[in-house]
């Protein structure tokens, strides 16, 4: 069997040592290189690599074709030029990384296509988040009056979180337009939370917390809840094991785990 050389760019982080527990345990899987800007190059031990593995400080130091699958769990500022670096030098990526925009994405798409090369960006690679975001879908045709509530961990860097917006997208693709109350005034600053669509959106840090989200829905005389909760990061590892083992077989920049199940 033909091994998949995997390149692993965040490793260091919460997310990268959890993809690499994920593919040391994978039998046709083989990490050979890692990238995280302020890792200690001399100690692959300490983040659970084998000794050949080469670590990376730099992106620029990364030569073509390093490995076959470039898994992405990085930070919003990096992830797009992340991406393209993988895509201009050979690599597949696999992205849980937040905070690419719609535009980012669709050049990144057409540099998979000029590049004939597949890949993920999957927002969340949770099978309850990807459920929680398919039946909102599907309740938002029913229920135009929606909020979401997303409740994450205290060091997060992007607010809204890449599954809530994700969410919400979703939502407006089913959802009819419709008005708010015209007369609402905030005498608090932001306190109805961010709007996409006309879809509210707030954002919960706190210590304690992983990630969860709610989806409420209101109408005349009764609600919908849908709410999902990550309690361990080891959740996100099925999805991401899924999109290692297709992303061999997908022709072009897939987004969303939900599109390749
Ligand atoms: N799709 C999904 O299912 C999930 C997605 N995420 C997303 O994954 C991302 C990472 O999350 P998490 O692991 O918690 O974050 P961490 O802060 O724990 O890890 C971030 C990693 O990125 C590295 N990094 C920092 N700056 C750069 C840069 N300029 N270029 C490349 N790498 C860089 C850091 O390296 P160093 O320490 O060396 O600076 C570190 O290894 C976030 O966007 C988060 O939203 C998280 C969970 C699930
Ligand atoms: O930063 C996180 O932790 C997470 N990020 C992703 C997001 O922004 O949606 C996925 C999950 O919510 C965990």
């Amino acid at each position: 069997m033909l091994m998949t050389s995997v390149l692993i760019a965040g490793f260091a982080g919460a997310m990268g040592q959890k993809a690499v527990d994920l593919v040391n345990g994978m039998a046709d899987f083989q990490i050979v290189a890692a990238f995280s800007p302020q890792a200690d190059r001399n100690d692959p031990e300490r983040y659970n690599l084998n000794d050949d593995v080469q670590i990376f400080n730099d992106l620029a130091a990364i030569p073509d074709q390093a490995a076959d699958v470039w898994i992405d769990f990085t930070v919003p500022s990096a992830v797009y030029e992340n991406v393209k670096f993988a895509l201009n030098h050979g690599m597949r990526p696999v992205v849980g990384t937040t905070g690419l925009t719609d535009e980012q994405e669709a050049e990144l798409k057409a540099l998979a296509k000029a590049n004939h090369l597949g890949g993920l960006i999957a927002p969340n690679f949770g099978m309850s988040a990807v459920l929680l975001m398919k039946f909102a879908q599907e309740a938002a045709k029913y229920f135009p009056d929606v909020e979401v509530i997303e409740m994450h961990h205290a060091d997060k860097k992007d607010a809204p979180s890449g599954t809530a917006l994700s969410t919400a997208k979703m939502m407006a693709q089913n959802r009819q337009p419709h008005e708010s109350n015209p007369d609402e005034v905030e005498t608090l600053a932001n306190v109805r939370g961010g709007d996409y669509q006309g879809i509210r959106i707030h954002s919960v840090r706190l210590p304690g917390y992983i990630a969860h989200e709610q989806v409420l829905f209101g109408g005349t005389g009764e609600a919908l809840t849908i709410r999902q909760d990550s309690f361990d990061r080891g959740s996100f590892m099925s999805g991401v094991k899924v999109a290692l083992e297709k992303v061999a077989s997908l022709n072009e920049l897939v987004v969303g785990l939900e599109n390749i199940l």
